[in-house]
């Protein structure tokens, strides 16, 4: 650790004195945390940060600075997909997932270092639970489908096989995460396929290039972005961990779509198939302000576009068919090939490019006054993990159906959209479909039949609640053993302890404690 005539000398070279204008006012406690935090600031990147990040927001949204003029959508051809493929060329993909996942060759990453400010919870996203009748948080359901895709996985080709699950925490998450995985014993996954790193954070500066400090003896510091992936990767010697697990491709996912496919064998499947060394799962965007990325070109080459980065009338534009010409919705479901990843990672991690982002950072006055500001007063740098499709050599897009695949929770219950009741709605909508396809017929509590309601509109409950546990059909399967000509009583939790083979009188009306069941044959 530095001395304070170091750490002194240091913050003058990177023109960052005033960090220490409260020393005199700090305990010995806050002094040595103090130094040992300003200890990890190299003087020269420091120095490089701040004036980058002053002169990044003062070109921020400046004309010439804009991505609209140079964009281009991805042409049709290019695009993969669910919708634009037969029954059996699917099923060609899967059956390439299920191998690649059978030879232990595939693993998960999540990015979960953001601080998921817009939902307004203390505590990491992963662990929210969206009001299911299980009460299941994001994470034990990710986790679920980790366990079931590698069943089926072992079912298909015998023998076990595993797919670990990297987790990309931040000095935010990390703890949590941890104690969290532990309270609940890693939901039944083998601890050692369960690995956590931490992302770096970095300052966050004032519009005049100066750090910012957010209390006495402790700066304001944010992650660096979920594209802080590539240099985290190296830091943690991760890269060198899922080599000598064999791992070969990874699906890069984000925290907050409790409808994710964890190692999704199509996807995979597809990606290997194509020979990719980079993809990205789509979706066709909702409407032009929808707040998702977009797939797309810039001077050639392929690129995620923020829904912040662009105009509205470009979000706008419509083909001649009528169709938006910026459809292709970013999902953050991203594949890499692990020497993709390494190529990354040593060569080209340094030239990822940085977004600005103006935030409200409360911060210490000159007075030693704590400030919470009402409009942006500082910069924070972030890296995104899509910016490395530009160093792709053959990069693959895969659309996949919304209602299938995408509902993300970013907000907390009262916005329009993406809050905890459309999370549930859609995760409800999708089993009570899946249900209805394997040929259950629903009943109310008095035994009165519920009409079956195939087609639902996106803002509307299904008619029947019908929660079906990942360990139970990761996609939809498996189900009609289960249900195929049987009333279900509404709502019902269909988990693993369901008795399959039970005759009716012997099945216990209340399985599971949260929610009353029942079954029974026509
Ligand atoms: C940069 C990025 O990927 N943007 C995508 C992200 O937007 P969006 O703006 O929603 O991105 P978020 O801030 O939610 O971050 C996405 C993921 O990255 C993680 N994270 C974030 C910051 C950080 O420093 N470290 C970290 O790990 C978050 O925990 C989350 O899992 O999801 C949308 C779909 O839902 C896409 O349309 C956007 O194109």
């Amino acid at each position: 650790m530095l001395t304070l005539d170091e750490a002194r000398a240091r913050l003058e070279l990177a023109g960052q004195s005033h960090l220490l204008q409260f020393w005199s006012e700090l305990d010995q406690e806050e002094r040595s945390r103090f130094l040992a935090e300003l200890s990890q600031l190299d003087p020269e990147e420091l120095r490089d940060h701040c004036r980058g990040a002053a002169e990044a927001a003062s070109r921020h949204s400046s004309p010439q600075d804009r991505l609209d003029q140079r964009m281009e959508p991805v042409p049709p051809e290019f695009i993969g997909g669910v919708k634009r493929s037969d029954r059996n060329t699917l099923n060609d993909w899967e059956n390439e997932g299920f191998l690649q996942i059978s030879q232990n060759k595939v693993a998960v990453l999540l990015l979960a270092g953001g601080q998921g400010t817009r939902l307004g919870v203390p505590y990491p996203k992963g662990m929210y639970n969206v009001g299911l009748p299980s009460g299941k948080t994001l994470y034990q359901i990710q986790a679920e489908r980790i366990r079931k895709v590698q069943e089926l996985t072992a079912k298909k080709h015998g023998g076990d096989c595993i797919v670990p699950w990297y987790i990309m925490t931040s000095e935010f998450t990390l703890e949590p995460t941890e104690k969290f995985f532990r309270e609940n014993n890693y939901f039944n996954l083998e601890p050692t396929n369960i690995i956590m790193f931490e992302q770096r954070m970095i300052p966050a500066v004032s519009f005049d290039g100066k750090v910012i400090l957010e209390q006495k003896g402790k700066i304001a510091m944010a992650p660096d972005g979920n594209g802080g992936l590539y240099r985290a990767l190296a830091d943690n010697l991760i890269l060198e961990d899922m080599e000598s697990r064999g791992v070969q491709f990874l699906h890069v996912y984000c925290v907050d779509n409790i409808l994710v496919k964890m190692a999704d064998p199509i996807f995979i499947g597809f990606c290997v198939r194509k020979g990719a060394d980079c993809g990205a799962k789509v979706v066709e965007k909702a409407y032009p302000s929808e707040p998702v990325g977009v797939v797309c070109q810039v001077d050639g080459v392929y690129q995620v576009v923020e829904y912040s980065e662009i105009l509205p009338e470009t979000a706008e534009l419509r083909g001649p068919g009528g169709d938006l010409v910026y459809s292709a919705g970013n999902i953050c479901n991203h594949f890499f090939t692990l020497d993709f990843l390494k190529a990354v990672a040593q060569k080209y991690h340094g030239q990822l490019k940085q977004h600005v982002a103006l935030k409200k950072v409360p911060f210490m006055d000159q007075e030693g006054n704590h400030v919470k500001p009402t409009k942006p007063n500082g910069i924070k740098m972030e890296k995104f993990v899509f910016d490395v499709f530009q160093f792709s050599r053959n990069f693959v897009a895969f659309e996949v159906l919304r209602e299938e695949e995408f509902s993300p929770l970013k907000n907390a219950d009262g916005a329009a959209l993406d809050t905890p009741t459309t999370a549930r709605r859609s995760l409800l909508a999708q089993h009570y479909r899946w249900a209805l396809a394997a040929g259950a017929q629903f009943q109310d509590s008095q035994g009165v039949t519920i009409p079956p309601k195939p087609r639902m509109a996106c803002d509307e409950d299904p008619p029947a609640v019908c929660e079906i546990s990942p360990l139970v059909s990761y996609f939809g399967e498996g189900l009609e053993p289960l249900l195929k000509d049987k009333a279900v009583m509404s709502p019902i939790i269909l988990d693993e302890t369901w008795p399959k083979n039970l005759p009716i009188s012997s099945i216990p009306s209340t399985c599971n404690d949260k929610a009353m069941f029942k079954i029974r044959e026509f």
